[in-house]
Order: structure tokens, then C-alpha cells, then sequence
């Protein structure tokens, strides 16, 4: 039997309910593995919860009929049935851009017991998506057609619940690591259980895979629809006229990392700035962070992290990392021409920042922070390693 969503609860109190969740509690412990249990509901799920019809169904049967959040927190808050493995969506890759989400989304869709979405990105919960209300005072919300879109065609419900369950759906959106406060409150208050995936890259590297990424979508004429769409965030357009100038060779590399690094951090993807934000809003425990060098030069121990961490079964991996979105052979593959007194005042802002990053991954036991700056020093060394007596460098991305 499956359930409409919502709309017509027969409440039979709060008492009902509150035992009812109990038991649900009770029961997750039971099964040990239960990775999520809700704690906590708002009105419209403890009225779903005290619905008789409800109480007679399993978890699955009640996501069958889910198309809003409010119905998945409900679901989420009944036992999980023999051989159910995931919640349902059960993980996010949030970014950051230009540290392999592509690749990392394409490699665990290809794992049987995952399910990408449809789009890789699709950017439903921040500034581009039809929820967020950046430019008005009204509140993140999703209307009812627009989360019965996201959860049955860009989430794939049927097909995952098909499985029962033995298949983890997920997306990557990389700029949902950079979302606001609110924005990540909001996601969290729709999805508490969620998985969420963070990688960084060298962060000089990191920036001028952008600045390329955006030189090349600035050059396309005439300008697609869905570009003009992001021309409504102001802020990160002085790094998208200096990508454009770049590409017509009227500005260079290093002007456009200037200009990157000056940029406000939730725009220009300031690691540890993003990263607290989402760890002020979800417990520690929902994060593994992955390092873009690491996973490029040894891919095999660090997916099999990423596999553990979101619960899929090792064995039945894919073989290879897929390439995908790959910029770096096409544009400057000799590397990008540069003064060495250029580079090292870049390194002298990215430096600092990446150590802070390091800090905070520490504190935060990601990582050791010496460790963790290694591959990032020594990318930078071979940089500055490339100059010429004359202070002419090539310097390559990671
Ligand atoms: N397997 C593997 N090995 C080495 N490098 C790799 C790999 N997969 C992705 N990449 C590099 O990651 C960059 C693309 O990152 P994203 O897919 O996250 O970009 S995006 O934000 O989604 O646009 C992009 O960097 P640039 O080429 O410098 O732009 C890719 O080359």
C-alpha cells in the first residue's frame, strides 16, 4: 500500500506518535547497523507518524508514496525492513568544484549498489535552484511539484526503492559545499541522515581549473540560456570577466588568481570557510573528506575509503577512476606562463589559507595537517622549481 504524502493525515495525537517514534528508535537500535535514527520531528511528520494507515506499513511501502521531504522524515523514522542498506537519498558529493566530483560521481554509479542522479548536478538546494531565495527576504522552500520532481526523476526513487533498498542514491552538486548557512540549515532540517563527500584540490590548482572551466563557457557564443541564468550571482562575476579576458588573451593567469583569491570565500571556494559552515549544521561523523591529490596518484585506497564511508561494498567496485571533465591536457598542458615574483605572491595568500585548512581538517581529525600539506607544498615546489633564471615559470595544475 503505498501513502499520498502528507496531505491527508488521520492524527490520532501526539501520544501515538511519540510511541510510535519510540518504537521506531528502539527497534533501529535493535538492528545495530541502522546508520540514521530520527530523533526529532516537526509538526507535519509527527502528524504523518500518528496516521493509522502508517502504522500498518513498512519503511519501504511508505516511501513508495513519498514525494516531499516531510513524507521521507516520516518514512525515515520507521524500522528498516531485512536487506534495506540505505537511506533514501542517502548521500551528497558537495563539491568542491574542480576536485574530480565528476569523476567520483561517475565511478560510484557505475558501483551496482549506487544511483547517480540524473543530472550529475542538480544544483536543487542553493542559489541556482528554484528553492533558494537568495535576492528576496522569502524563506528556502521547495514547492510540492518541484520536490516530487527532485525525489522521483533527478533522485530516481522508484528504481532505488525498487531494489529494495540495496542501492544508495546520491548527487553532486559542487556548489553546495560553498551553500550559505541557511541554505545548509535548510538541507539538513529536509535530509538529517545524508552522507556527505568533500574533496579538495591544491588550491592554486584548484582556482585556475576554474578560471579555465569558466574562460571556456564565457567563449561560447551566443551565450547559452542557462549561463545567462548565472549571471544573476553578482559576486563571482569579476572572476568570470577576467576568465573571458583571459581566454581573448587581454588578461592573464595570474591576474585572474589574483582575482580569485580576493573573492568573497563562499564564492571562491575558501575550504575551511565552506567546510565549518557545514560542520556548525551536521555532525562530524556525516563528513568524509578526500584529498584530489591523493585520489588522482593512488586512486585505489581512497576509493576504497569513499566506498566504506558511504557503505557500499568494496568488492563489487569498479575497477578504474574515470577522467572525466578534464581541462588540464587541452589548455596550456606545458603549463601556464608566469613570473616567478607572480606565483610566489599567490603562494604567499594560498599558503596561509591552505595551512588554516590543514588546522581545521586536523581539528576535526580528517587528517594530519602536515601530512594532509605535503602534496600541496610539494606541487608548489615543482612549480617554482620550473622558473628560469630570468623569473619565467610554467606552472601546471595538479
Ligand atoms: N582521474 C583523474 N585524474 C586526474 N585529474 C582528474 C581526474 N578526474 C578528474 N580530474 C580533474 O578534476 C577536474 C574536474 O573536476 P570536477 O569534475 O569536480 O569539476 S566541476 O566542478 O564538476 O566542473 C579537472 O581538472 P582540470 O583538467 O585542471 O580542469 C580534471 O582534469
Amino acid at each position: 500500500m503505498s501513502v499520498a504524502g502528507p496531505k491527508s493525515p488521520k492524527a490520532t495525537g501526539l501520544l501515538a506518535a511519540a510511541l510510535l517514534a519510540a518504537a521506531a528508535l528502539l527497534a533501529s537500535f535493535r538492528q545495530g547497523s541502522w546508520p540514521y535514527v530520527a530523533t526529532h520531528h516537526g509538526p507535519a511528520v509527527s502528524r504523518l507518524l500518528a496516521s493509522e494507515r502508517w502504522q500498518q506499513d513498512s519503511r519501504i511501502e511508505v516511501l513508495r508514496g513519498c514525494t516531499n521531504f516531510a513524507c521521507l522524515r516520516a518514512a525515515h523514522a520507521l524500522p528498516h525492513g531485512p536487506g534495506e542498506l540505505f537511506n533514501f537519498p542517502h548521500a551528497f558529493i558537495l563539491g568542491f568544484q574542480k576536485c574530480a566530483t565528476t569523476s567520483l560521481a561517475a565511478y560510484l554509479t557505475a558501483h551496482p549498489q549506487a544511483a547517480g542522479s540524473t543530472p550529475k548536478e542538480p544544483w536543487f538546494f542553493t542559489r541556482y535552484g528554484n528553492c533558494s531565495h537568495r535576492n528576496s527576504s522569502a524563506p528556502w522552500g521547495c514547492d510540492q511539484q518541484a520536490q516530487q520532481r527532485y525525489l522521483l526523476e533527478t533522485l530516481h526513487r522508484d528504481a532505488v526503492l525498487d531494489s529494495g533498498l540495496t542501492r544508495a542514491a546520491f548527487e553532486a552538486s559542487p556548489d553546495y559545499i560553498s551553500a550559505s548557512h541557511a541554505e545548509v540549515a535548510a538541507i539538513r532540517r529536509e535530509l538529517p541522515w545524508l552522507k556527505l563527500v568533500v574533496s579538495m584540490r591544491e588550491p592554486i590548482s584548484q582556482k585556475m581549473s576554474a578560471i579555465v572551466h569558466w574562460g571556456e563557457f564565457m567563449s561560447i557564443t551566443p551565450r547559452p540560456a542557462w549561463l545567462q541564468k548565472l549571471e544573476i550571482d553578482r559576486k563571482a562575476v569579476p572572476r568570470r570577466d577576467c576568465s573571458e579576458r583571459l581566454f581573448k588573451n587581454e588578461s592573464t593567469m595570474y591576474d585572474c588568481l589574483l582575482v580569485a583569491f580576493q573573492e568573497h570565500p563562499e564564492v571562491s571556494g575558501e575550504y575551511h570557510v565552506n567546510l565549518q559552515t557545514w560542520l556548525s549544521v551536521y555532525p562530524r561523523e556525516r563528513f568524509h573528506v578526500i584529498q584530489f591529490e591523493n585520489l588522482t596518484a593512488k586512486p585505489a585506497p581512497v576509493l576504497a575509503d569513499l566506498q566504506r564511508f558511504v557503505g557500499l561494498d568494496p568488492t563489487l567496485a569498479p575497477q578504474e577512476l574515470p577522467r572525466k571533465n578534464i581541462r588540464k591536457v587541452t589548455y596550456q598542458s606545458q603549463g601556464w606562463p608566469m613570473k616567478r615574483r607572480e606565483y610566489e605572491h599567490i603562494l604567499s595568500i594560498a599558503r596561509p589559507r591552505a595551512q588554516q585548512t590543514a588546522a581545521v581538517l586536523e581539528q576535526h581529525g580528517f587528517a594530519h595537517a602536515k601530512e594532509w600539506l605535503a602534496p600541496w607544498e610539494a606541487a608548489w615546489q615543482r612549480n617554482l622549481a620550473s622558473c628560469q633564471p630570468n623569473g619565467d615559470c610554467l606552472i601546471q595544475v595538479t
